[in-house]
Parts: structure tokens; C-alpha cells; sequence
């Protein structure tokens, strides 16, 4: 049987409410208001990154809160969720779901991805895992590890996975083909046609960030094509 909460996803939209140190909006309190937005535009869950910003957006909404922990460690090019430790904040400050990458590079505590779901899933029953995939391979290997969802997030963000402006279409749906988890369409979506494209080439649900929560990305796009218009 399919887990109430991912039930709630099928054909939604799920607003990634994220900014780094340096962005504008780089703060919990605005990243709950953007959460409250994503709920009044009838989003069905939120992707959020640190306790801090899981915790206040779980203050403020509802919505189920796909919770990851962005941290950086020398060495390694992991770097969401990458390790028990942050697994384990995320899940503290309240997330309904833990993403993390699941590729096969090499993490810094040196623990392999299957021994990370394992304890995880021993320790936490009931918090779902989703895999953060770059290919279909990582993806098949994800379904096998015991993860919950799967999602593309990294295509485009490994270096052996295509380089593009556009949103994997590609990625989605062979994915989706190849394996009975459900597959979210993640990265670079940036318009409604996009998000139904997804959806047509098999997305479970679609995950949408900067497009909806980055203002200088969407006043870029809007002076760009003024720019293109008056210059050439
Ligand atoms: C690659 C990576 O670190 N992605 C992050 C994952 O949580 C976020 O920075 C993205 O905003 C999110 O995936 C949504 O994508 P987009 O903002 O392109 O709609």
C-alpha cells in the first residue's frame, strides 16, 4: 500500500523553499512565508534544507516537508545529506521525508548509502528516505537500497550526467520506466508547460525551486528576454 503521505503527492507540486547564506532571502522566517505561499498556490508538500528551515516552515504549514541538510565537507563532492549526523538533524526538526544523495560517490564519514538507509530506517520507521539521483542507474540502485521515492535532483550536478539548462526530461522518463518507486521531476523546471511535461513523461509529482522561489532568478529571466528584444 502506498504511504498516505506520497499518496498526497501524485500529480502535486512540491515547492522547494531554499536559500544559501549571501542569497536575499537567506533566513527561516522567509523561507516559512515563501512555505505559506506554496500552500496558498495549493502545493502539496515543501522541500526545505536545514533544522532550522524545516522546523519554522513546520510551524507555519501543514504540508508534508521533504527535509534535507546541505553541508559541505573538504574532499568530498557529497553534499546533501551526506552522512547519519545530518540525517539525523533533519529528521529532529520534524521532516516527513529525508532526501539525501544517493549517488555512489564516496561520503565522508566513509559509511556506505546501504548502511546509511539501514540505520535510518532502523532507528526511524516511520520517516520516508528519498533518493536525490543524477541517473537511472543510481536510481535502480536506490529502488534496491530500500529508499521510499526517488527524485532527479542531481542530473545536470555530476559530471557524468548530462549538462544542461533544461529540465532531464530524459531522466524522468526512463526512470520512471525502470523502476515501481515513484519518480519526481527535479531541477531546472521553470515554466507550467515544463512541469506538465514532466508529468507526461512519467514524474509522480514535480519539485519546482528557484523558478518559484529565487526572485533575481525570475526577474533575470524577464530582462533577459527584454535585453535579447532591445539589443539582439
Ligand atoms: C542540485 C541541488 O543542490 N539542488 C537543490 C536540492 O535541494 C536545490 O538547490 C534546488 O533548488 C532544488 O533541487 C530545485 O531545483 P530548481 O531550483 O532548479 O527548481
Amino acid at each position: 500500500m502506498t504511504h498516505p503521505i506520497i499518496e498526497s503527492f501524485q500529480g502535486g507540486l512540491i515547492v522547494s523553499c531554499q536559500a544559501l547564506e549571501g542569497e536575499p532571502f537567506y533566513g527561516s522566517e522567509y523561507m516559512a512565508r515563501f512555505a505559506i505561499s506554496a500552500e496558498m498556490g495549493h502545493a502539496v508538500g515543501i522541500r526545505a534544507n536545514t533544522p532550522s528551515d524545516i522546523r519554522a516552515i513546520k510551524r507555519v504549514t501543514k504540508l508534508p516537508v521533504i527535509g534535507l541538510w546541505k553541508r559541505e565537507y573538504a574532499g568530498y563532492d557529497v553534499y546533501i545529506t551526506p552522512t547519519l549526523e545530518e540525517v539525523e538533524g533533519v529528521i529532529a526538526a520534524g521532516a516527513d521525508i529525508v532526501a539525501m544523495d544517493a549517488t555512489s560517490r564516496d561520503r565522508p564519514d566513509g559509511m556506505p548509502l546501504k548502511t546509511v538507509v539501514e540505520k535510518a530506517k532502523q532507528a526511524y520507521p516511520e520517516v520516508l528516505l528519498m533518493a536525490d539521483v543524477s541517473t537511472v542507474e543510481e536510481g535502480v540502485a536506490a529502488e534496491k537500497l530500500g529508499f521510499d521515492l526517488i527524485s532527479t535532483t542531481l542530473s545536470g550536478y555530476t559530471p557524468y550526467s548530462p549538462q544542461s539548462k533544461e529540465p532531464d526530461f530524459q531522466l524522468i522518463a526512463k526512470l520512471s520506466r525502470s523502476v515501481s518507486l515513484p519518480v519526481l521531476g527535479e531541477g531546472r523546471i521553470h515554466s507550467p508547460e515544463q512541469a506538465v511535461r514532466c508529468l507526461l513523461e512519467g514524474a509522480y509529482s514535480v519539485v519546482i525551486g528557484g523558478a518559484i522561489t529565487r526572485p533575481d532568478t525570475i526577474t533575470r529571466k524577464y530582462t533577459e528576454a527584454m535585453a535579447h528584444f532591445v539589443h539582439g
